[in-house]
């Protein structure tokens, strides 16, 4: 899949509330109360991931989550990106 454009980008993150674009990426930051629910949000995105086969790299510290989104294979941004950030921000 190709690249998207900024004028694309733009558009996408208007409607994928909650991620801020950072260089060739977009992330979202999750606070929850301890580590344990953070680590079974973990588990659910892993799930989201595995079925979309496009996986967030993922930060992990201790109450605090960081998902950094984009497509390696492309070496940036693409459709995916932001497909995969809706269906997570519907967990
Ligand atoms: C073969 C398989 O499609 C690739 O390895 C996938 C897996 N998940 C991936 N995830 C992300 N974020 N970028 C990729 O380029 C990517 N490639």
């Amino acid at each position: 899949m190709k690249r998207l454009s900024v004028a694309e980008i733009e558009r996408e993150l208007a409607g994928t509330p909650g991620w801020e674009l950072v260089e060739d990426s977009i992330v979202r930051t999750v606070k929850f109360r301890d580590f344990k629910e953070a680590m079974a949000y973990v588990n659910r995105v892993a799930e989201v991931a595995e079925e979309l086969n496009h996986h967030p790299d993922i930060e992990i510290r201790w109450n605090v989550v960081v998902l950094t989104q984009t497509t390696h294979a492309a070496g940036g941004l693409t459709e995916h990106d932001f497909h995969l950030a809706r269906r997570l921000n519907a967990l």
